[in-house]
């Protein structure tokens, strides 16, 4: 009997000529941040995009999930039309959950309350449900002893796992890191990258934006270069790391070795 055909996963992201510019500060022209971006993120892939200050990495991120309005340009996260105006973005941003540079937890809420209060407004569920799922997360990233701290009361590096925790109680199917340790300690650095390297081997789909190398080399599916808001240039990370074709992806890789 032949083989019945496998089916052919949708990718969990994709984006079509997406275009994005903001007004430029003191000038009549618009700054373009995204120049028409086509990516296809597939389930499971851990994709980490590099590239210089103002390549459009964040902004690219960002409008994943809907923190960013496109020009034009199409994008579908986890089944849901980012791009379409009737879109839910509350469920939206909880199937598709953000860890950014500078955690941006709520300053006046436990770290219990933080990782809880999402969950009962988004997901609906009771208090201490919210609770009990809250601390089993908070105990996953090694920091359920804090869960009574105030953000101000916890390092960097447990306000990042905080802010981990609270995204991945949401049960999300896509992960999103935004230079998510690039406002830590140098020591606490490796735990948090520990903790992304855990989700990426247990097959959490995730879009990475980093200048950890040695992340991007180790634990990336695809390497993504970004110039000018366009995908220069893309491949696995020993082909673009060690045999980049692009000269403007190899002059950036030789300046940040
Ligand atoms: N809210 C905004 N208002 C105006 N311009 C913006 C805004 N956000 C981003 N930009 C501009 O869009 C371009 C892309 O910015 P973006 O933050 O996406 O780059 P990036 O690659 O993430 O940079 P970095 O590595 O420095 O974070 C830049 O020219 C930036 O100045």
């Amino acid at each position: 009997m032949p083989a019945t055909p496998a089916a052919i996963a949708e990718p969990v992201i994709q984006t079509r000529q997406v275009r994005k510019t903001f007004a430029a500060v003191g000038g009549h022209d618009r700054c373009v941040a995204l120049a028409g971006v086509d990516l296809d993120v597939t389930q499971s892939e851990v994709v980490v995009i590099i590239g210089p200050s103002g390549s459009g990495k964040s902004t690219l991120l960002r409008t994943l999930n809907g923190l960013e309005t496109v020009d034009s340009g199409t994008i579908t996260v986890a089944g849901r039309k980012v791009t379409d105006q009737r879109t839910d973005l509350p469920a939206l941003r909880a199937d598709v959950g953000m860890v950014f540079q500078h955690f941006n937890l709520f300053l006046h809420k436990t770290a219990l309350e933080n990782v809880a209060l999402p969950q009962r407004i988004v997901r609906g569920r009771s208090r201490s449900q919210a609770e009990e799922i809250a601390m089993s997360f908070l105990k996953r990233v090694g920091v359920d002893d804090r869960r009574d701290h105030y953000p101000s009361q916890l390092s960097g590096g447990q306000q990042q796992r905080v802010a981990i925790a609270r995204a991945l109680a949401m049960h999300p199917q896509v992960m999103l890191f935004d230079e998510a340790t690039s406002a830590l300690d140098p020591e606490m650095v490796g735990g948090i990258l520990d903790l992304m390297r855990e989700l990426a081997s247990e097959g959490m789909t995730m879009a990475v934006v980093t200048h950890e190398m040695g992340f991007a080399r180790d634990v990336a599916d695809r390497v993504i270069f970004m110039d000018g808001g366009g995908i220069v240039e893309q491949g696995a990370p020993e082909e673009l790391f060690d045999g980049a074709r692009n000269a403007r992806t190899r002059q950036f890789l030789s300046q940040i070795h």
